[in-house]
């Protein structure tokens, strides 16, 4: 099955007094038609602006200065301005969902004018599946949230309009940076549960942005591993998440308190802190701090290498960009 998006080489760079000043470097990822991708990785490891440039909304002065972006294998200039296609075949919500959502009209007309214009659905019909939608989404009086207006709901219901509204036209791809950070529990659950039926049912696809590994781990069928603005490991979620091969993802996973079982005294955290306003020009970026670095990972910045060659989930392989991958001393770790 044709991929749904195929990035190439994707590189945004903002104007920087040292250093390079790209915070995304030369990201490639493909996704399939009801797939869901996690894109996981520490806060300013890239992630919103790589989805930013896919979507061509990235802030300016920054700008995508490579790569290419193919939307159901029609190319999409990511240095281009924004065209209507974005909000039905292509959606995103993000972690601000007001600046999804316009102030002065009502929630209700929001919805229903794009099932009108977009579905060619009459009045009546908009409004019931429009009261389905916010239901659907854990919204508990959806009648009386049609007639508000988003300045008097909270942040974690407007974040559930902003996905009602994102999949009122069942898009090809979602794209959702951390949909569900100012969700509780309970709702976080729905939501995913949601999600996972848009997947299943129209064939929608997903590509989830979050830096809970947790909520990424078991929601996704693959997973890419951001850090300073590379992907560092990608692979079947299940085999990422028992067994990380680049030393960045065991320390993501292993400060994780949900998936190690029992919750420690202290969580370990890794030490020292991502380099900012994009890596140096030499060298890996997680060299600094990484517990297996070796010379040359100040010199050289490692390819990202296939690391088995029968991955199974979707016949993805895996594939992570590190020296010390295939060591036997850090494997046995
Ligand atoms: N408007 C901007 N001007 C300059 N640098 C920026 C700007 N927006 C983001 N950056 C830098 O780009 C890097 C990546 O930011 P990005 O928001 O993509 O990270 P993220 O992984 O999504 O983080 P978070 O999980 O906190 O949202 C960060 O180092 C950040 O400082």
């Amino acid at each position: 099955m044709a991929d749904v998006l195929t990035v190439e080489h994707l590189t945004v760079a903002f104007p920087a007094r040292e250093g390079t000043g790209e915070v995304v470097r030369d990201v490639s990822l493909a996704i399939r038609p009801g797939e869901r991708v996690g894109l996981v990785g520490e806060s300013g490891s890239g992630k919103s602006l790589t989805a930013r440039a896919i979507m061509r909304l990235i802030p300016k002065p920054g700008r995508v200065t490579e790569g290419t972006v193919l939307f159901d294998g029609a190319e999409i200039d990511p240095k281009a301005a924004p065209t209507g296609w974005r909000g039905t075949k292509l959606a995103m919500i993000t972690q601000d969902p007001l600046s999804s959502l316009n102030p002065l009209v009502r929630i209700g007309t929001q919805i229903t004018e794009m099932l009108r214009f977009h579905r060619g659905v009459g009045r009546a019909e908009a409004k019931a599946k429009a009261i389905e939608l916010l239901r659907s989404v854990g919204i508990p009086d959806p009648e009386r949230t049609m007639r508000r207006f988003p300045a008097v709901l909270s942040g974690g219901m407007r974040q559930r309009v902003a996905l009602a509204i994102a999949i009122s036209c069942d898009p090809r791809l979602l794209i959702a940076d951390e949909p569900t950070t100012a969700l509780d529990v309970t709702v976080q659950a729905q939501v995913l549960g949601l999600l996972e039926r848009m997947t299943a049912e129209h064939g929608s696809a997903v590509l989830l942005i979050s830096h809970d590994l947790g909520v990424v781990g078991t929601f996704c069928d693959r997973l890419l591993v951001m850090y300073a603005g590379r992907i560092v490991e990608s692979g079947p979620a299940a085999e990422v998440i028992t067994a990380p091969a680049h030393p960045y993802a065991k320390a993501l996973l292993a400060s994780l308190p949900s998936l190690a079982g029992e919750v420690p005294e202290r969580l370990p955290s890794i030490p020292g802190s991502p380099p900012h306003g994009g890596a140096a020009a030499a060298g890996c970026a997680f060299a600094p701090r990484c517990p297996v670095a070796r010379p040359v990972c100040l010199q050289a910045d490692p390819p990202l290498i296939e690391i088995t060659s029968h991955g199974t989930v979707g016949g993805s392989v895996r594939h992570a960009a590190c020296h010390a991958v295939g060591d036997e001393t850090w494997n046995a770790a």
